[in-house]
Formats: C-alpha cells, structure tokens, sequence
C-alpha cells in the first residue's frame, strides 16, 4: 500500500533567503501516529504548512493520500484535517455554525448527523449554540479540533495539540487521537511534550534545523538509544570507588551510599554480574538494587543536543 503521506527531496528556502527543511524524505503510512519532534525553530511548523498546502514548495515533491498537493491541491487538502498551533477565536458565531462553515469550505454536503457526533465525542454538545467567544480556552482547541474533522479527513495533522490544555484534556485529546486512529485515520502530532509521544506516537521523527536526523519506530528507539541505570545502595558508605571498579562505568554518590552503574539498554548484562561478584570479593555490602531506563525526553535532548 503506498504511504498516506510521501515527502520526497523537499526543500524551502523563505523568501529572506532562510533554508528551512534540507532534503526532507519521510513517508508516513496509513492508520499511524507518527510524532515530529524537533527543538524551537527546527522546521516542525514549515513542514507541515507546506504538506497541508498553506506554505510553497521550494523543491521537491509531497503526497498526501496519494495526491500531489501541488498539481492535485484540492484532492490533497481534502483529505487534511489541520489543528494549528495558533487559536483564531474572538467571534461571533456559533460553535455549530463554525464547525458547518468548515465543512462547506472543502465541498462537503451537509451531514449534521457527522458534526453531531464529533460535538458530542468533544464535549462539545451541550455549547453547539454558544458563540465561539464565550467559550473556554480548552473548549476553544477542542472546538478546533471539530472543525479539523468537519470534513471527515484521512489525515489528521495536530500541531502542538496540548500546549496549555490541564490534564483532563490532554488525556481526553489522546483518547480520541486513539480513537480515530483506530479508524484507521493517519494521525501528525507535533509535540514539546516528550511523555506525549512516549503516550501516543507509533513512530518518532527527529527534525533538527531543517533536516530530519531520525525516523523510528518508538520501541525500538527506546530500546536502541535508551541507557539503563542500576543503582546499589551500600550498607556502608565508600570514600572512593575500589580499584579494581576503575575501568566500569561506575560512579559513587557524594555521600558515598551509592554506586551508580550505567549501560546500554541493548547490552548484555554480563556487566552487572561482574559488578556484583567484584562487590562480594571486595566485601561491600549493599541493602537495596535499583534500576532505571532513560526516558525518551533523556533520549531527545541527546539528540538535538549532539
Ligand atoms: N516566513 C518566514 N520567513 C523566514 N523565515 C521563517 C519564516 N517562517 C519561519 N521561518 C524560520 O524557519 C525556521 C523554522 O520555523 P518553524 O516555525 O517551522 O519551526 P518549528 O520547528 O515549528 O518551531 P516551534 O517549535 O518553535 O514552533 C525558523 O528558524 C523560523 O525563524
């Protein structure tokens, strides 16, 4: 099956001369979560600006659901739903109207059966002849997400969907990202949330200044770049660490109550059973074993920060 999204060679370069994305290649299949993540500035908004039709191509070429969304612009936008980053509100119009509205403007027919539904999965219902002004902050994202899926999209793209929603929303943003993606809709998130990709995303890219630098399926990202970390609290504290633990990857606390040891997720843990025994040989005690895997969060910031 070809991919929902196929970016290939795409390059912009902004009319003050600033290269944004370098030969970006990414190819998004149907029915994932995928999750872009990138430092402030990287190009995460560029690029899904130009997939969704709002910013020019310099070069190269992108699908969306199998259409080019230069030669065959409407049949691609069509097929997007856009939660951006940015809240339109003060207005007068009402929540039903605003959702309607979205709808008529990709030449869908009516179908207030379909706009019922999606106020109501957004808690939505109850405010649909409310004006969009009076609504709260996290009734405003949701309403725009109604009108993201006004249009009954293939593609979802959320642009930084939880940026200062509470935490009941965030979870029931994700459960309906769920949802939809059980439906088999194609979902984009862009994120500063690492713990939302960790949450949701199927896959991980990694956009830094322009370029895409990973692309990953999550698991085994955390497997692949993930450290893990064991900690052994000593009965007795250390002053340094023994000799012969010189050359492990072992460091002692400032108390001198801990040995910290550090490998990769991947390694075997002959490591570990070599400190152990060197422990016993040497007498130290410990009362208590720790172990920890790094976060993604840990994980990203090594990235970009390479
Ligand atoms: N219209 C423009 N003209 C010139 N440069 C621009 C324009 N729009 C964006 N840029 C630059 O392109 C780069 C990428 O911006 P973009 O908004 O895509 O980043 P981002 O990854 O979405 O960042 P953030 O996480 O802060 O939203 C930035 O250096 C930005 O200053």
């Amino acid at each position: 099956m070809q991919p929902d999204i196929s970016v290939k060679h795409l390059n912009k370069v902004y009319a003050d001369g600033f290269r944004a994305l370098n030969d970006i290649n990414l190819d998004i299949e149907r029915g994932e979560i995928f999750a872009l993540l990138g430092p402030n500035g990287a190009g995460k908004t560029t690029l899904i600006s130009i997939i969704c039709g709002i910013a020019n191509i310099s070069s190269g070429e992108v699908k969306a659901a199998g259409y080019d969304i230069v030669k065959d612009y409407r049949k691609a936008r069509e097929s997007i739903g856009l939660v951006p980053q940015e809240l339109h509100t003060d207005s007068f119009e009402t929540v039903w109207g605003a959702v309607s509205f979205s709808r008529g403007l990709f030449g869908k027919p009516p179908a207030p059966d379909h706009i019922e539904k999606i106020l109501k999965e957004l808690s939505l219902w109850d405010k649909r002849n409310n004006r969009i002004m009076s609504l709260s902050g996290g009734m405003k994202r949701r309403l725009m997400i109604a009108k993201a899926l006004s249009h009954e999209p293939q593609i979802l793209f959320l642009d930084e969907p939880t940026a200062g929603v509470d935490v009941e929303l965030r979870r029931d943003m994700w459960d309906m990202v769920r949802k939809l993606r059980e439906k088999g809709v194609t979902i984009i998130l862009t994120t500063h949330y690492i713990e939302e990709a960790e949450e949701m995303a199927d896959r991980i890219g990694v956009i830094r200044q322009g370029e895409i630098i990973l692309v990953e399926d999550k698991a085994q990202l955390m497997s692949k770049l993930g450290k893990k970390e064991l900690r052994l609290h000593l009965q007795h504290p250390l002053e340094t660490i023994p000799r012969q633990l010189a050359l492990e990857p072992v460091e002692l606390s400032k108390d001198g109550y801990e040995l910290i040891y550090t490998f990769d997720s991947q390694q075997e843990q002959a490591g570990v059973a070599r400190l152990l025994r060197t422990l016993g040989d040497l007498d130290i005690e410990y009362r208590d074993i720790q172990t920890r895997e790094s976060s993604l969060e840990e994980i990203f910031v090594g990235l970009v920060n390479e």
